[in-house]
């Protein structure tokens, strides 16, 4: 008589019972990191597509990876003080730990005046309340959500022929998304400043002020520089870090913060559109930064400017790019933190040789 255990239907059971879990798992896997949905949205997926157009760099930035620390200090005037309980906009002083930086993943890119360029800081307050942000250079964001920022990476990621975007998806994303025209304009014809010390960085991202009321007030921020600091115009790959430094060696930088408060039909939820040029504004305070350091010896390293690291009365807008930064430069910085430490393009003795008074 057969026996039942060596049957071939019992054995193909068995045998579909050995493999199908460690599928299952697979699959499970698959799901969870989003490539069975190439357009779902996550962490994975944004830092992917950054990936996908700079390359993988270990240590770094996985966006704005190019960048020197700074430090310095921030001084409230009391100006917005109605209208947020923040510490910061309280009359008084803070230290700030900043970042001037290049936007992209690439850390030894060569500098150029047309590229975007960005200030990130941590103010903390001696309270203990820490306000981080990040600002760029351009008057709004070139898209409206996460989903279309990763669509625009993959757009313009380079093809392995040429080493360029390819025309044709960037017609195809731009045919595809025509409300970003009026962006795309905007950001074609931006000012461009000579250097990074006399640029003016824009939150784009909004925000809402929480006053001791009750009341709440959407509003963006912006960094104005002070004064027209002359710059001394440089050549060669690291030239506006140099210039930066040079600058700062001749005497400390000012900004003005400047919050915007929203008005009537100016969109809280959409970094790509432009605010009125008739909204409130408020000078709320100065940034001063007096001291430049190389990524490998400075601060700043250490720090991820997650934009959503806000003190009381300050809070985040329904703008869904917030959100998906804080996911993002979360993991980001859990990446770079657990890879060897890199040697940034811009070191100390590049810094120690434009601030030779600083040096000594
Ligand atoms: C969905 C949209 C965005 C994604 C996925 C994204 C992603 C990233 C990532 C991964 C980093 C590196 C973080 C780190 O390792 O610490 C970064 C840096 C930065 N991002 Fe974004 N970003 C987005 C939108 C924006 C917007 C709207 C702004 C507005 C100004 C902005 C400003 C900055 C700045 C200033 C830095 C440099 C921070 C530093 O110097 O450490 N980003 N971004």
């Amino acid at each position: 008589m057969a026996d039942k255990a060596s049957s071939p239907s019992s054995g193909a059971w068995r045998w579909l019972g050995v493999v199908s879990l460690p599928c299952l798992l697979a699959l499970g896997f698959a799901v969870a990191g989003g490539w069975l949905s190439p357009h779902r949205v996550t962490q994975n997926t944004l830092l992917g597509a950054l990936q996908s157009v700079a390359g993988h760099h270990p240590g770094f930035r996985r966006n704005h990876a190019k960048g020197v620390c700074v430090t310095g200090w921030f001084e409230g005037n009391g100006a917005a003080a109605t209208y947020s309980t923040a510490p910061f906009f309280e009359a008084g002083r803070v230290p700030v730990i900043g970042r001037f930086a290049l936007a992209g993943g690439m850390p030894y890119q060569g500098d150029a005046p047309g590229k975007v360029r960005s200030l990130a800081l941590s103010l903390e307050a001696p309270n203990g309340q820490e306000w981080r942000m990040g600002v760029n250079d351009i008057p709004v964001f070139p898209v409206r959500t996460p989903a279309e920022f990763q669509s625009l990476q993959i757009a313009v990621r380079p093809d392995p022929a040429t080493g360029k975007p390819d025309p044709a998806r960037v017609q195809a994303f731009k045919a595809s998304h025509p409300w970003l025209a009026e962006a795309g304009a905007a950001l074609a014809k931006r000012p461009i400043t000579p250097g990074f010390e006399n640029d003016r960085y824009n939150s784009l991202d909004s925000f809402l002020l929480h006053d001791a009321k009750g009341g709440t007030t959407p509003m963006r921020f912006a960094l104005r520089p002070t004064e027209n600091v002359v710059t001394i115009p440089l050549t060669g790959d690291d030239a506006l870090f140099e210039q930066l430094a040079a600058a700062m060696s001749a005497h400390p930088l000012r900004w003005t913060l400047v919050l915007t408060l929203a008005g009537q039909g100016d969109a809280i939820n959409d970094p790509s559109r432009a605010w009125s040029a008739q909204d409130r504004q408020i000078e709320a305070g100065t940034l001063t930064l007096d001291r430049i350091e190389s990524e490998e010896t400075g601060p700043c390293t250490g720090i991820t400017y997650d934009p959503l690291i806000l003190p009381q009365g300050i809070s985040a807008s329904d703008d869904p790019v917030l959100q998906a930064r804080s996911a993002a430069y979360m993991r980001s910085f859990a990446e770079r933190s657990r890879e060897p430490v890199p040697q940034p393009a811009v070191t100390p003795t590049t810094l120690e040789q434009k601030m030779p008074e600083k040096a000594s």
